[in-house]
């Protein structure tokens, strides 16, 4: 399994890291347009190999896309991150321009590949990936649900005082700091709804933390952070690479899911060897439906400010 991740920056050489880390692809093309970066990133990952046992090569490229041909899964994490203070949808106007370009380039030499959108506002750089490559589909995922997800979890195990392992959560809605819906009605502990659990407040604290959680790292980092999403994206590639068919809230293309048509944006779907293989339409509350739908409204307005 050949994968490539554009962009050798903070969150692609996360990425690259713990997809070798896993060890189930046997090579990972780091591209980034920056002389000597993939090149230097590469290195010092392959120099990891043989401390942490890994058989993954990964082999680097400076914006040369003849090295990612053939590649069957292929990861854009090329642009700019925000500053503390800005929202991601101020990043559009230099990334929509960075991910068409990377978008058309990866098609070109891996006609067959299937698409995993990180760039910010991912949700409309999602959408636009879906307008300018001429994939089917199911072959675009935007990454955003995963990491959101993983800091619920994080959140709420804070507030019950358990381990993270045994809590279960998900967040659905736009990848932005108003448009997240972690779905707290669902959330459990082993089973057991974590509104039976905890007061109604720390409850709603975990949701507001989990929300802003990108702003809140990127004010204690100066830029966003890579761990998690570096983590979340070697999730989502597993998931494609092994076919394990596993529900990752994704920012996916919806065609009338949720009341919505012709547009990206975080659902439940199952991701499997041919990328989104099916979307769950889970019961949610009126007041959940009410949240959907002004996230929906929100990622839209920001598609209209794309030139397609
Ligand atoms: N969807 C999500 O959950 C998350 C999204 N992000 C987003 O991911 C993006 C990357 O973040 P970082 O890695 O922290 O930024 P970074 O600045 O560390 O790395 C970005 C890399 O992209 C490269 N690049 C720029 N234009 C390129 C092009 N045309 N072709 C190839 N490479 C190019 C740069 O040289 C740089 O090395 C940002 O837009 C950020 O907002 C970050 C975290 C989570
Ligand atoms: O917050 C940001 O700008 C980066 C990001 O999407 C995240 O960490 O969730």
């Amino acid at each position: 399994m050949k994968v490539t991740v554009v962009g050798a920056g903070a969150v692609g050489a996360s990425a690259a890291e713990y997809i070798a880390l896993k060890n189930f692809c046997s090579e990972v093309v780091l591209l980034d347009i920056k002389e000597g970066i993939a090149e230097g990133k590469a290195m010092d990952l392959m120099q990891c190999a043989s401390l942490n046992g890994f058989d993954t090569k990964i082999t680097p490229s400076s914006n040369d896309y003849s090295k990612t041909a053939g590649s069957e899964i292929a990861v854009i994490t090329s642009g700019v991150p925000r500053k503390p203070g800005m929202t991601r949808e101020e990043l559009i106007g230099v990334n929509a321009g960075i991910v068409r370009t990377v978008a058309e380039n990866l098609v070109k030499y891996s006609p067959e590949v299937i698409i995993i959108v990180v760039s910010n506002p991912m949700d409309t750089m999602t959408y636009l990936v879906h307008k300018v490559s001429g994939l089917p589909t199911h072959k675009i995922i935007g990454m955003g649900g995963a990491l959101d997800s993983a800091r619920f979890k994080y959140r709420l195990a804070e507030a019950l005082d358990s381990p993270v392992a045994d809590v279960d959560a998900m967040v659905i809605g736009a990848h932005s700091d108003t448009g997240m819906i972690p779905l707290a009605t669902k959330a459990s502990l082993r089973g057991v709804p974590v509104a039976d659990l905890i007061s109604d407040e720390k409850l709603k604290n975990a949701v507001e933390e989990t929300k802003v959680g990108g702003a809140t790292l990127t004010k204690l980092l100066g830029t966003s952070a890579w761990y998690g999403p570096g983590a979340a994206v070697s999730a989502v590639v597993q998931a494609i690479a092994c076919d394990q068919k596993k529900l990752i809230p994704s920012s996916v293309m919806l065609n009338g899911e949720y009341g919505e048509s012709d547009i990206c944006i975080g659902v439940p779907a199952v991701i499997g060897r041919n990328g989104v293989e099916k979307i769950l339409e889970i019961q949610l509350t009126e007041e959940e439906r009410a949240q959907f739908k002004a996230s929906a409204d929100a990622v839209r307005s920001v598609n209209n400010d794309l030139s397609i």
